[in-house]
C-alpha cells in the first residue's frame, strides 16, 4: 500500500493584508516551496495524490464552538478594516478574504487523509495544508491557526471509524495548546508534544505548557509535555525523547491511528525555533512511528518557516513513509543537560502513569516557580532592518544525503553455486575473502558442523552481505545450521572486514556470545532470559529478562530504553540480526524488532535464523520488506519485575553509552 499526498495551490491563496511583524513569517510560499521540492525530487510522483475537500460546518463543529464558526463564516465579506478589527480579538493571527476558504480546505485535507487510510487505500499519507490547526481553540482562532486539523481529524477517526485510541505526536517547536485544551480529559487521546519553552518566556507562555501538565480527570497521563528551556537542541537530544518518553508510551497506549501535528520550525535554520536538529531527523522520526497503529500514520503540516529547511525536512518525511532506507545519523552528540533535565521532569510527572516508568529513578525535580514571568517589552518583533536581517547570522547545514532505494528484494538464498566448500575457495581466490579468513572461519565452523556445509553458509552470507553493502540488495535473510556460531563467525570476521562497525543483535538463549571486541568493531546486544556471560567488554551488552524473550513488554522496553539508543550512538554500517532456536520471541515483537532495527545502516539488516525455522520465514521477509509489523496487542499488562532490572542496567552503561541518559544534574 502506498502514501497518500494531499496538497491544493488554494491554500496559497490568501496572506498578510498588513503590516504585523509577529506574523509575517507565515507566507503562501510555505506550501510552493514545500511541494515544489516533492516534484522537483520525484517524491511527488511516487505518491497516491489525493484531493483536498472543504469539511463541513458538522465536521468543524466536532472542535470548534458554533458561535466561533458563525463569526470565522462572516471574514469573506467583511472589508480591510473589519478584517484588522475582527483580528484583535485573538493572538498572533491574521484574517483574510479567503482564509475561511483556506481553512476549511486545511481541515478537509486531513479528513481525507484519515479517510484514505481508515478505508486501506493507502497505508499513511501526508496533507500540505495552510492555515496551520494545532493552536486553534474551541472558540479562538491563535498562532496563524483559524480551524484546529489535526483535533478535528482525531474526533472524525473516533466518530466514523470507531477508532479507540488516538495518538498525537506534535514536533512543532510550538506547543499545540489548543490539541493539548480539547483532549486534555479524554484518555482515548494520547498527546505528545515538545516545543520551545524557556520557562514560559517563549511565546504563547503558558504555565500549561510545562512538563506537569499530565492531563485532567480521567485523562491524567495522556497528555505529555516536554518544554525545551534552551535553544540549540540537536537530534540526539530529539532521539532521547523518542526512546525514553514518547515511544514507551506510545506502545504501552497501542494506538489505532497516529497522527502527526507536523510542524518543521523544530529543525535548523527556523527562526521562530533557533534548534539544530538536521532536516534529515524527521526521517528517523517519522520511522520510529510507522511500526506503530500497524503503520496507520497521517501526517499534518504545521508550521516551519525557514523555506530550505522546511522543504528538505518534508522531502525527509515523504521519502520515509515511501518506505525508503533511512540516511545514517553522524556523529550524535549526547544529549545537553538541559534537554536531560526536561526529560527526567517528564519522566517523573508521567511515572505514576506508565508501567514503563514504574521504576524510573524520582530524583526531586525542580521547584516550578510561581512568581509571573516577566516578558520581554512587549512580544515585539525587534524591528529589524534589511542589512541586520541579512547580516544575521545565517545557519548553515549539509544537504541530507541521498537515500537511494535499493531493489526491495529481502530474503534471498543465493543461488547454489555460490555453495560448498568450492565456492568459498572460489571466493578466496577472488580476492573476496583473504585466505586468512578462510582459515579463520574454517576453525570457526569445522567446531560446529562438518566442513561442507558451514563452509557453504559461510560463503553463502559472505555474498550476501556484499551485495547488500553495494546496495545491491537491501537485506537479507539466511537459515544457517548454527545461528550463535554464524552469528559470531560472521561478526566477528566476516562483517567486520566490510564495515566499520556491526551491531549484532542476538535474540534468545546462546553461548560463546561474548567474545570480546575491543577495538569497538562490533557491539553485541543480546537479549535472552538467562544471565548472559559477563560483561567483559563495552561493547558485548548481555539484556536479561526473567520471563524470558517471550514477555513481550519487558522485551520491548530492552529494545525502545536500550536498544535504540545504543543503536544510534554506535552507528553501525551493518546490523546482524541472529534469532537463536527456541528464542520464545512472539511474532509481533520480531517484526517490531525488525522494523526498528531498519532504521540503521541504511536498512542493511542480515537476519540470521536456524534452518529448522520455516515457520517465521514469512513474518521476517514481510517485515524486512517494510511492511508494517503487526500492533503489539498484549501490551494492556504492566511491565514485569524486569522494568526494574532494564533500568539499573541503563543507569549502569549509562557511563559508557551517552543515549542511555535520562537525568540531568538538578541544581533545584
Ligand atoms: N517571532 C514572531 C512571533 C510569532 N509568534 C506566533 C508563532 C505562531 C507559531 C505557529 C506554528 O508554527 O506553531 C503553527 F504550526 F501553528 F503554524
Ligand atoms: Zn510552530
Amino acid at each position: 500500500m502506498g502514501t497518500a499526498l494531499v496538497y491544493d495551490e488554494e491554500m496559497t491563496k490568501y496572506k498578510l493584508l498588513w503590516v504585523d511583524p509577529a506574523c509575517k513569517i507565515e507566507v503562501p510560499e510555505r506550501l510552493t516551496a514545500s511541494y515544489e521540492a516533492l516534484v522537483r525530487s520525484g517524491l511527488s510522483g511516487r505518491c497516491v495524490s489525493v484531493p483536498a475537500r472543504q469539511a463541513s460546518d458538522a465536521e468543524i463543529l466536532l472542535v470548534h464552538s458554533e458561535e466561533y464558526l458563525e463569526a470565522v463564516k462572516k471574514t469573506p465579506y467583511m472589508t480591510l478594516e473589519d478584517l484588522k478589527e475582527f483580528t484583535l480579538q485573538y493572538g498572533d493571527v491574521y484574517f483574510h478574504p479567503n482564509i475561511y476558504h483556506c481553512a476549511k480546505l486545511a481541515a478537509g485535507s486531513v479528513l481525507q487523509l484519515v479517510d484514505s487510510i481508515m478505508t486501506g487505500k493507502v497505508r499513511n499519507g501526508i496533507a500540505l495544508v495552510r492555515p496551520p490547526g494545532h493552536h486553534s481553540m474551541r472558540g479562538a482562532a491563535n498562532g496563524f491557526c483559524v480551524f484546529n486539523n489535526v483535533a478535528i481529524a482525531a474526533r472524525y477517526a473516533k466518530q466514523k471509524y470507531g477508532v479507540k485510541r488516538v495518538l498525537i505526536v506534535d514536533w512543532d517547536i510550538h506547543h499545540g495548546q489548543g490539541v493539548q485544551y480539547c483532549f486534555e480529559d479524554d484518555p482515548s487521546v494520547l498527546y505528545f508534544s515538545w516545543h520551545r519553552y524557556e520557562h514560559q518566556k517563549f511565546w504563547p507562555h503558558l504555565r500549561e505548557s510545562d512538563y506537569d501538565s499530565v492531563g485532567k480527570g480521567s485523562g491524567a497521563g495522556f497528555n505529555i509535555n516536554v518544554p525545551w528551556n534552551k535553544v540549540g537542541m540537536e537530534n540526539s537530544d530529539y532521539l532521547s525523547v523518542f526512546c525514553h518518553v514518547l515511544l514507551p508510551a506510545a506502545y504501552e497506549f497501542c494506538p489505532d491511528l497516529v497522527l502527526v501535528c507536523a510542524g518543521f520550525d523544530s529543525a535548523i535554520g527556523d527562526p521562530e525555533g533557533e534548534m539544530c536538529a538536521t532536516p534529515d531527523i524527521f526521517a528517523h522520526l517519522t520511522h520510529l512511528l510507522m511500526n506503530l497503529a500497524g503503520g496507520k500514520l497521517c501526517a499534518a503540516l504545521e508550521g516551519g518557516y525557514n523555506l530550505t529547511s522546511l522543504a528538505q525536512s518534508v522531502c525527509q518525511t515523504v521519502q520515509t513513509l515511501l518506505g525508503d532506507p533511512l540516511p545514517r545519523l553522524a556523529n550524535l552528540r549526547s544529549p545537553c543537560i538541559s534537554a536531560l533535565e526536561s526529560l527526567q521532569c517528564a519522566r517523573s510527572a508521567h511515572r505514576q502513569y506508565w508501567s514503563f516508568l514504574k521504576h524510573a529513578a524520582n530524583p526531586p525535580l525542580p521547584e516550578i516557580s510561581t512568581k509571573p514571568i516577566k516578558l520581554a517589552k512587549e512580544e515585539e518583533e525587534p524591528a529589524e532592518t534589511a542589512e541586520e536581517e541579512s547580516s544575521g547570522e545565517a545557519k548553515v547545514w549539509p544537504e541530507p544525503p541521498q537515500r537511494s532505494c535499493p531493489p526491495v528484494c529481502s530474503a534471498s538464498v543465493l543461488p547454489d553455486d555460490v555453495a560448498g566448500a568450492d565456492g568459498l575457495k572460489r571466493l578466496s581466490t577472488s580476492g573476496a575473502l583473504q585466505p586468512r579468513l578462510v582459515n579463520k572461519l574454517k576453525n570457526h565452523f569445522t567446531k560446529a558442523a562438518d566442513d561442507g556445509d558451514a563452509v557453504a553458509t559461510i560463503s553463502r552470507l559472505h555474498t550476501l552481505m556484499e551485495k547488500m553493502l553495494t546496495n545491491e540488495i537491501g537485506n537479507g535473510l539466511a537459515l544457517v545450521p548454527d545461528v550463535a556460531a554464524a552469528t559470531m563467525c560472521f561478526a566477528q570476521d566476516l562483517a567486520s572486514d566490510l564495515v566499520d562497525r556491526v551491531l549484532v543483535v542476538c535474540v534468545g538463549n546462546a553461548t560463546g556470545l561474548n567474545y570480546v571486541t575491543t577495538d569497538g568493531r562490533a557491539l553485541v546486544v543480546h537479549i535472552s532470559g538467562e544471565d548472559g556471560e559477563e560483561r567483559k567488554s563495552k561493547y558485548y551488552i548481555p539484556v536479561r529478562l526473567k520471563q524470558g524473550c517471550g514477555d513481550t513488554s519487558g522485551f520491548l522496553q530492552a529494545v525502545l530504553g536500550l536498544l535504540l539508543p545504543l543503536g544510534y550512538e554506535y552507528d553501525p554500517g551493518l546490523v546482524l540480526l541472529g534469532r537463536m532456536p527456541e528464542s520464545g520471541v512472539g511474532d509481533g515483537m520480531w517484526q517490531q524488532l525488525i522494523g526498528l532495527l531498519r532504521g540503521f545502516a541504511k536498512g542493511h539488516t542480515l537476519v540470521l535464523m536456524q534452518a529448522n525455522e520455516e515457520a517465521c520465514m514469512g513474518p521476517t521477509a514481510s517485515a524486512l520488506l517494510g511492511h508494517p509489523a503487526a500492533p503489539l496487542q498484549e501490551l494492556g499488562a504492566p511491565f514485569p519485575q524486569d522494568g526494574d532490572a532494564l533500568e539499573r542496567l541503563r543507569e549502569r552503561l549509562q557511563a559508557d553509552w551517552k543515549m542511555l541518559q535520562t537525568t540531568g544534574r538538578m541544581d533545584c
